[in-house]
């Protein structure tokens, strides 16, 4: 969603009566560092959710989410208070103003005398400039304050992200996680941040204003007043509908992204299967689900504007009699009722203010739940209490004792009984036909999930007993399709370790036998590979992958199917850089290609039957690709 530069300031100027224009009012705009449309906000009809979509987040009350989010605005919470007194200023010069334009009418424009106009209208201009300025530097420090916050607030939930280990992400849609962070994380602003500021400030307003109104005719305020539960409840019944129109729209803007996101990502595969008539109505369909989401919204949002300005009109007629009848019996002046319309036409914005406040407030609490519940998730892994580093650096020894793991969600185990080590410098393969648990093995070793019997251990001590980050230093993986991120050569070579020196990179790419090609490229080390490496080969992407594991150094290595989508050539050609990046390092090859596995490598044999692993140590005989999907495999 596009965001819209906020005005600081805006000039508004009441359409009802005309002889209110000429008293510009001057409205303090407080911009949320968010600016939505204002159209996206209301909704009758019951959500029409496709099969597919995910269930909503459940609700959370307003209070619960204030409670929650308050806290990030440390730091940034004196920007908020210069805001609201910087508007109670403005409000302030407004009402001296008000009581200038009263006193003008009557002795300058009823007692047609020039000479007193001069001094008030010096005056009121003095007044309107401070106000002015009042008006921007409170608009503007509440902008940055809400920038700030939601900068905090977005690293807050992507770091907490980043704690959910991969099977998090591997359930949700990423298109829906981006719009959690970016557009529902925006919303919480609305509620905590400039929220805040502009519910404090339109409260000070209504109580300022009526208090002028009070002071100037009390019996006619009261009059008046009366109307304005009436504008309350209103927004009340407007806002009770809001929150699920919201969430709704939250949900489809999500479940959209999702589709664009997967499209695009996807697009060589939609491409050479001719589908991009599919994604096309895919996204047809989800855009379809956010326009209704938004029109509903809208539909409401322009119903809501007449229904206000009518009670608006309702108490102006009421002021304008009863006025007149004041004016007729010689207890009000012309000036005296046309400063009072003026504390009114003040005072009904900000009581509507209000009213509409509570509608934002329930729009954003809609983002609020979808933000709560990723924050409600617990990591499944995380580090115990007593884990401590190890001393010194890890020598690499692997051991699977016992391990038995299911995943969640399902009832077969992927691994049962599996037992092997592994000691410094010698490689074992785990072999077994597809989906028998290779890459599982590689998931429990980096702690992305425990198991659920046995250990696992390095170097003799249980990975549980060892803090994550200390454990993955000592864990390279070579993933079975090399993941690249969009940058230089150089930038992905030296993922692994930042920092490191340019000699470094290219004696891991000479290692890694990636540097004749690098130095090929248009750019050479500055290269862009692409989203994902997708500027570059297959082989290539693995060459660039082992040198970036040659450049961590980590004692522990593991290799899950490192020539998957690699023709024999290249495979022959990565094989060499592969060993010499393997020499020295416990080496654990999670593979159901043994082709490029060497005679004197240990074997352990993965999925020997359903829910079983069978483990094999010893010389391996196999140096044949095994025929897959006839059996499990034998030795
Ligand atoms: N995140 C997950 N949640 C639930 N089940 C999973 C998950 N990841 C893998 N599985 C299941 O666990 C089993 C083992 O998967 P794994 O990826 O370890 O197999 P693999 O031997 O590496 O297969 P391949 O050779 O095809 O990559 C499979 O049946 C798979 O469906």
């Amino acid at each position: 969603m596009g965001r819209l530069p906020t005005p600081s300031l805006r000039m508004r100027w009441p359409g009802l009566a005309p002889w209110w224009l000429g008293l510009g009012r001057l409205v303090v705009v407080v911009p949320s560092a968010t600016n939505r449309r204002v159209t996206r906000r209301f909704s009758f009809s019951t959500p029409v959710r496709p099969p597919d979509d995910p269930p909503p987040a459940p609700f959370v009350s307003i209070r619960e989410a204030f409670g929650r989010f308050w806290p990030h605005t440390r730091g940034v919470r004196r920007l908020f208070v210069a805001g609201v007194l910087l508007a109670i200023v403005a409000a302030l010069c407004e009402i001296g103003a008000i009581r200038l334009f009263g006193r003008i009418t009557d002795e300058v424009l009823a007692g047609q005398n020039l000479d007193a106009f001069w001094e008030p209208a010096f005056v009121w201009l003095g007044l309107m400039v401070v106000a002015g300025l009042a008006s921007f530097l409170g608009s503007y420090a509440t902008a940055v304050g809400g920038e700030r916050f939601l900068l905090r607030l977005r690293d807050r939930v992507f770091a907490h992200m980043q704690t959910l280990t991969p099977d998090f992400f591997d359930r949700r849609r990423l298109g829906d996680l981006m719009a959690r962070l970016t557009d529902d994380v925006e919303a919480i602003e609305e509620l905590v941040g400039s929220g805040v500021v502009r519910i404090l400030t339109t409260t000070v307003s209504v109580f300022f204003f009526a208090g002028a109104a009070l002071l100037t005719r009390w019996d006619l305020a009261l009059v008046t007043f009366a109307m304005v539960p009436a504008f309350l409840v209103v927004s009340k019944l407007f806002a009770s509908r809001l929150r699920t129109a919201a969430a709704r729209e939250r949900l489809s803007n999500g479940v959209m992204n999702g589709v664009i996101e997967e499209g695009l990502a996807n697009q060589a595969l939609v491409q050479a299967f001719n589908r991009q008539g599919t994604e096309a109505r895919r996204l047809h369909t989800q855009g379809r689900a956010w326009m209704r989401a938004n029109v509903t919204q809208a539909r409401l949002s322009a119903l809501y504007g007449p229904v206000v300005q009518i009670i608006e009109t309702v108490c102006l007629l009421v002021v304008i009699g009863v006025g007149a009848w004041e004016i007729t019996a010689g207890r009000l002046t012309i000036g005296g009722l046309l400063a009072f319309a003026a504390y009114l036409a003040y005072l009904y914005p900000a009581v509507q203010g209000l009213g509409q406040l509570a509608l934002t407030v329930s729009q954003a609490a809609a983002g609020s739940d979808r933000v709560i519940e990723i924050l409600r998730i617990r990591p499944r892994v995380t580090d115990s209490a007593g884990a401590v580093p190890p001393a010194a650096p890890p020598r690499g020894r692997i051991d699977f004792a016992d391990v038995g793991f299911t995943y969640p969600g399902r009832s077969t185990p992927t691994l049962r009984h599996l037992t092997f080590h592994a000691k410094p410098g010698e490689l074992v393969v785990c072999v077994g036909p597809s989906g028998a648990g290779k890459s599982t093995v590689a998931k429990l070793l980096l702690r992305f999930h425990d198991p659920a019997e046995g250990r696992v251990l390095l170097d003799g001590v249980d990975i549980r007993d060892i803090p994550r980050t200390a454990l993955r230093e000592a864990v390279t993986v070579l993933q079975q399709e090399n993941l690249l991120f969009s940058g230089t050569v150089r930038d992905n070579i030296a993922y692994g370790r930042p920092g490191c020196g340019m000699d470094e990179i290219v004696r891991a790419a000479v290692m890694a036998g990636a540097h004749e090609f690098v130095e090929r490229l248009p750019a050479r080390y500055d290269t862009q590979v692409g989203q994902r490496g997708r500027l570059l080969s297959g082989g290539q992407r693995q060459r660039l992958a082992i040198a970036r594991a040659i450049l961590r150094d980590a004692p522990v290595l593991v290799l899950d199917e490192p020539m998957t989508g690699l023709d024999p050539e290249t495979a022959a050609r990565v094989m060499e850089p592969l060993g010499r990046l393997m020499a020295g390092r416990t080496t654990i090859l999670l593979t159901h290609d043994l082709r490029f596995v060497p005679g004197t490598a240990r074997t352990v044999v993965l999925g020997a039957a359903p829910g079983r692993t069978r483990t094999r140590f010893g010389r391996t005989a196999w140096r044949t690709r095994p025929r897959m999907g006839t059996g499990p495999l034998r030795g």
